[in-house]
């Protein structure tokens, strides 16, 4: 997100998290009060002390034992207090970045995958992670001490006005107020600073991911000069934006220290008493000490609320596609799908990935989708599987409208296998069993060699670890583990999208046969298999009597069975006779 997004206001912020963890707010109120009273007795200490000290100057005789027991007691509770406040403070703050986490997960789930699409994956799991973090400041550092420093003061200056000298109370309520009055005159700036750290931090996150991920490509093209600049950029401009925020804090704390001396003078000048000017001065210590600490949240409090702004915008945002249809797909085996009039642009560009497509899957059928790249057949896939919903048209699988489908059952019934998929890191039989966690391992057997990676082609069978999004094995073992995963998974609508494509034409060919002959034999030669739609760019792959379509910029140009559309010399035939 960038800095020119628009701004969500600090109270609109406020009223988010808190309606999100209303239940926590009255463990957030002792957190409060024990702060207050803590606080309250960090001025009696020293009250009891000057008080002793002015008593022993005028002769007044003072046991040293009872002062020394009072102020051990006073001291002992505001430990226990300061525990308290601490307890519950932080008690509340991590439960509620734990609901937050939750509530992200939640939320980005049905977003998914268009709210991931086009957005950089660091860039999201900084908002997940340290993003929600921040925003612990917000509960545990900011509404006791926000409280407490107006309450405080409140309660022991109206004391030492009533029982000692008003003109002092007075004195030192005017220079506390102006203090108290200073994160609010540096708001606007601290706010500004703190969102663009947070969009830069965002940045750099994201730099540093790609390097990570692309260091085979950095080394391989000799771009270590260029990406470390423009990491160096990304780093020059996040420290910028914190050195702006340091300015205005330094300046803060040096105006704060200012009149914190100008109120000790003032005190110390003001002709009063000296037996007064020293309760004073004391009152004027205990209060200013402890709410040091109100500088230190208002910077902290502006950083969370910045967290607070990136995460809210990708918890809040509507998702690609309504899930209000509540239907399963009906029959069993492979449903017919069609497509009519689906017309689709992808949201921020102004032009058609799909243009007015009208076509059937027949039921239980191998059916490829052809097309140069960029033509518009992952966008087929897409569509199918609700990523987004056609701009115009309908998609109907098994004579349902997809929409009416619930979302899980429409997930359920489709497997989507892509030429980049995620494996997770532990074993290949626990990769297998994603879908399918009771899967029996001669099923898991069953599946690789459909694909023809018998287990033992993998050096421990079914325990091999596979290692962090599958590193450990080649791109093709990786596209047919992916592959298997799916078949183990029993879907009834197969897509697969160019997900054969790292294989040699043979190993490719064997692989679809296996596969053909799998639901084959399962159904004894009836369609009970699952429809499958195979989205390749090698149209001299698809078998000569494999049903086809061919898309081109977004428009479906031909279909038939690929024999005859190689007789017709159309645009199969071309794309055929270009990848021979
Ligand atoms: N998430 C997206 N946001 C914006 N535009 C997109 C997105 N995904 C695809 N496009 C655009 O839509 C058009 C069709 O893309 P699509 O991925 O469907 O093509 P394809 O035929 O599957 O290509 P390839 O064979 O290279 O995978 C292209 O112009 C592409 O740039």
């Amino acid at each position: 997100m960038s800095t020119t997004a628009p701004v969500t206001s600090r109270r609109t912020l406020t009223a988010w998290l808190f309606s999100h963890t209303r239940s926590l707010l009255p463990m957030l109120g002792a957190s409060a009060i024990a702060r207050i009273v803590g606080n309250l007795l960090n001025v009696a200490i020293l009250v009891v002390a000057a008080q002793a000290l002015l008593d022993v100057a005028s002769g007044v005789p003072v046991s040293l034992m009872t002062l020394a027991l009072i102020v051990v007691a006073l001291a002992a509770v505001k430990a226990a207090l300061r525990y308290l406040e601490q307890f519950t403070g932080h008690w509340v703050a991590f439960t509620a970045l734990q609901r937050l986490r939750v509530l992200f997960f939640e939320r980005l789930v049905p977003q998914a995958p268009a709210a991931t699409s086009g957005r950089a994956s660091a860039e999201l799991t900084e908002r997940a992670t340290r993003d929600i973090d921040r925003i612990e400041v917000f509960f545990a550092h900011t509404f006791p001490p926000v409280i407490a420093s107006v309450a405080v003061p409140a309660i022991t200056l109206v004391w030492l006005g009533v029982s000692g000298d008003p003109l002092l109370a007075g004195i030192i309520a005017v220079f506390l107020a102006l203090a108290l009055l200073l994160p609010f005159v540096s708001a606007g700036a601290t706010w500004r600073a703190s969102r663009g750290i947070a969009a830069d931090r965002g940045r750099v996150a994201t730099h540093v991911a790609d390097d990570v991920q692309g260091v085979r490509e950095v080394l391989a093209f000799e771009a270590e000069r260029s990406r470390l600049a423009s990491l160096g950029d990304a780093d020059a401009s996040l420290a910028a934006a914190q050195r702006g925020l340091a300015r205005v804090v330094g300046a803060r704390i040096a105006i704060e220290q200012a009149l914190r001396a100008a109120c000790l003078v003032l005190l110390l000048l003001s002709g009063r008493p000296v037996a007064d000017i020293v309760l004073a001065v004391a009152v004027l210590f205990g209060l200013w000490f402890k709410n040091a600490g109100t500088d230190d949240f208002a910077t902290g409090l502006d950083a969370a609320f910045a967290a607070c702004d990136r995460v809210r915008s990708v918890i809040e945002a509507p998702p690609a596609v309504a899930d209000t249809g509540a239907l399963e797909v009906p029959g069993s085996g492979g449903p017919e799908i069609e497509f009519a009039g689906v017309s689709f642009a992808y949201p921020g560009t102004g032009s058609s990935a799909l243009a007015d497509i009208s076509t059937r899957f027949a039921a239980g059928e191998w059916h490829a989708i052809v097309g140069v790249s960029g033509s518009g057949k992952s966008t087929v896939a897409a569509l199918l599987t609700r990523s987004w919903d056609p701009d115009a048209g309908e998609i109907s699988v098994a004579g349902v409208p997809v929409p009416e489908l619930s979302l899980d059952a429409l997930r359920r019934t489709v497997a989507l296998v892509d030429q980049r998929p995620t494996l997770f890191p532990g074993s290949l039989a626990s990769n297998l069993r994603l879908a399918r966690p009771d899967a029996t391992d001669a099923a898991l057997e069953a599946a690789l060699h459909d694909v023809c990676l018998g287990a033992d082609s993998l050096p421990e069978g079914l325990d091999t670890e596979v290692g962090e999004r599958g590193t450990t094995l080649s791109g093709g073992q990786l596209q047919r583990v992916a592959l298997a995963r799916a078949l183990v998974s029993e879907p009834r609508i197969l897509i697969l999208d160019e997900a054969l494509s790292q294989l040699d034409a043979d190993t490719a060919r064997s692989v679809r046969s296996r596969i053909a002959e799998r639901f084959r034999l399962d159904d004894g030669g009836t369609a009970a298999g699952p429809t499958v739609i195979e989205i390749t760019h090698r149209a001299d792959e698809v078998a000569a009597d494999g049903r086809v379509s061919v898309i081109d910029r977004g428009a479906l140009v031909e279909s038939g069975v690929a024999g005859d559309l190689l007789d017709r010399h159309g645009p199969f035939s071309r794309l055929a006779l270009r990848d021979a």
